[in-house]
């Protein structure tokens, strides 16, 4: 196995990715890459394809065009050793539910190979700070949606792996879970590692992610800095003016720089002129 993780080669690159269902094109033609230190919102409307292409980041599904690499290794062509860098946290959080919390996160500190000493001291960390400590021990069969939800969150971050990838995390979080994971996820982009996640929480997305990507029907409307996606609308007024636009081209093949992940423009108003 060699891992091409050289300065300049972004922790997620994807270039020209494409995914069909059957004879339905699900996503078509996106590209855009996250740099380490970067926090990635990517919002869409329902079923435009934002799951769709995480899963495919993670590895749950093939890629039908494209490609799609982590720290430069290639998802399809090398999955395991793509997936090492990975922590995924799906939007719904299944869990093995006749495993206890500890057990669940132990199986897991066992298949990324972490250190005793040092998944003692993260799990003891992480669980404390998300109120999981006490739950521990009970089976996962016992947990709510939440503490489910908060179990796999320790356990993506076990590893301390180069690229986060989560879908919708904030949904079912309490306030203080939710205060708490938004800080974890800077932390761990501020250790030179990148997190990318979807959201229908504009706000959140807004102050949280230092970059930004917009799809609607399967193609990629905006990407790149938050502020030059955003202009001086707010994120909710650009998303709604891009996703309602009717005339807006979503098929012109100018998505965002494969490799600098550059916005296509500098503000609303001028993403609404890119025809
Ligand atoms: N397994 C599947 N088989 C067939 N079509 C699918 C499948 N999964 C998703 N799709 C279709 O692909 C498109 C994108 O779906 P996807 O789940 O990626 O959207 P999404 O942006 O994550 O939506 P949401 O915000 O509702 O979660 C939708 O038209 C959806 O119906």
């Amino acid at each position: 196995m060699t891992i091409q993780n050289a300065p300049e080669a972004p922790i997620l690159a994807i270039d020209h990715y494409q995914k069909r269902y059957g004879e339905t094109v699900a996503v078509r033609d996106i590209s855009l890459a996250v740099e380490p230190g970067d926090i990635y919102g990517f919002i869409g409307h329902n079923g435009a394809g934002k799951t769709t292409l995480i899963r495919s980041i993670v590895g749950v599904q093939g890629i039908d065009g494209g490609s799609i690499r982590v720290c430069g290794i290639d998802v399809a062509r090398d999955p395991v050793a793509a997936k090492r860098l990975i922590a995924y946290v799906p939007d719904n959080p299944d869990v093995y539910e006749f495993m206890t919390g500890i057990q669940y996160l132990t199986y897991l500190a066992d298949i990324f190979q972490v250190p005793a000493d040092v998944r003692t001291e993260r799990i003891t960390e992480l669980a404390e700070r998300l109120e999981l400590m006490g739950a521990l021990g009970d089976a996962v069969g016992s947990y709510s949606h939440g503490m489910r939800q908060k179990l796999v969150l320790i356990g993506a971050l076990l590893h301390e792996p180069r690229l986060l990838v989560l879908d919708e995390p904030f949904v079912g979080l309490d306030p203080v879970a939710s205060h708490e994971l938004k800080l974890m996820l800077g932390e761990l982009a501020s250790r030179g590692s990148a997190v990318f996640f979807s959201s229908h929480v504009l706000e959140v997305v807004e102050k949280l992610c230092n970059k930004v990507a917009i799809i609607r029907g399967g193609e990629l409307l905006a990407a790149g800095p938050t502020e030059q996606v955003r202009g001086d609308e707010s994120l909710e007024a650009v998303f709604l003016d891009l996703v309602e636009d009717p005339e807006h081209p979503s098929n012109d093949g100018q998505a965002a720089h494969p490799t600098t992940g550059n916005a296509r423009s500098n503000g609303r108003s001028h993403l609404k002129g890119m025809k």
